[in-house]
């Protein structure tokens, strides 16, 4: 089983993501960025270029989720691991499909549905998505501007996006009100996973 964590920057998923380690010890916890492979390398060293071009970025991101569904997920999936990932395709439709709205060297009208289109023949979709809801300026705010993502008004277009990918899946989807304090969110999306688990094939 396949769950997502998803959210703005500063939105809580490490801290979830730490909470869940220490409740489900046996599964399989990954990110992306990826954080083992030189293709996440060249992905936070575009992050961290203020002048990246941002149709090249979508590709190193795509290319370090290729990367991560064959050498991570599959092999877990196939193992019948529960697997967690922080962040995953999702990140890729919400904010490059911000960064390209209007990106004046791409020629298409709604550059969220474009980058689905781009992953959806290879990428395997999760079988749970917790969003983690939070409001751009608190993101903003504890996120802490450390990178050129991490500012409320890109934020605000982010969080327009992810709107849409909720309302387009309200199945897959659970949202969290990343708000509240940190032992409530906790315990609200302990509570969501076990009952996806119960309801669900594992
Ligand atoms: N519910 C909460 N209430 C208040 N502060 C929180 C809450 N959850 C996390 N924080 C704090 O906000 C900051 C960012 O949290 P965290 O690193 O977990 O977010 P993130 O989504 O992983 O961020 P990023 O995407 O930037 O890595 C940390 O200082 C964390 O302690
Ligand atoms: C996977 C992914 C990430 N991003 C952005 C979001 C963050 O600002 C940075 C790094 O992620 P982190 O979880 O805060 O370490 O990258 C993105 O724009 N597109 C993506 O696909």
């Amino acid at each position: 089983m396949l769950v997502t964590l998803e959210g703005l920057d500063g939105s809580g998923k490490t801290t979830v993501r730490e909470a869940l380690r220490e409740r489900y010890p046996e599964a399989t916890f990954t990110r992306e960025p990826t954080d083992d492979s030189w293709y996440g390398d060249a992905v936070y060293r575009s992050i961290g270029d203020d002048e990246a071009d941002p149709l090249a970025e979508l590709f190193l991101y795509t290319a370090d989720h290729a990367d991560h569904l064959s050498r991570v997920i599959e092999p877990a999936l196939e193992r019948g691991d529960l697997v967690i990932s922080d962040r995953y395709a999702d990140s890729r439709y919400a904010y490059q499909g911000a960064t390209l709205e209007g990106f004046d060297r791409l020629d298409v009208d709604d550059p969220l549905a474009y980058v689905r289109e781009l992953h959806a023949p290879f990428t395997i979709d999760p079988d749970l998505t917790i969003y983690l809801d939070v409001d751009p300026a608190v993101a903003a705010e504890r996120a802490g501007a450390t990178n050129k993502f991490e500012r409320a008004e890109y934020l605000e277009s982010v969080h327009r996006n992810y709107e849409r990918l909720l309302a387009a899946e309200p199945d897959r989807f659970v949202r969290i009100d990343a708000g509240q304090e940190t032992d409530t969110v906790l315990a609200d999306v302990v509570d969501a996973l076990a009952e996806h688990r119960e309801n669900g094939a594992d």
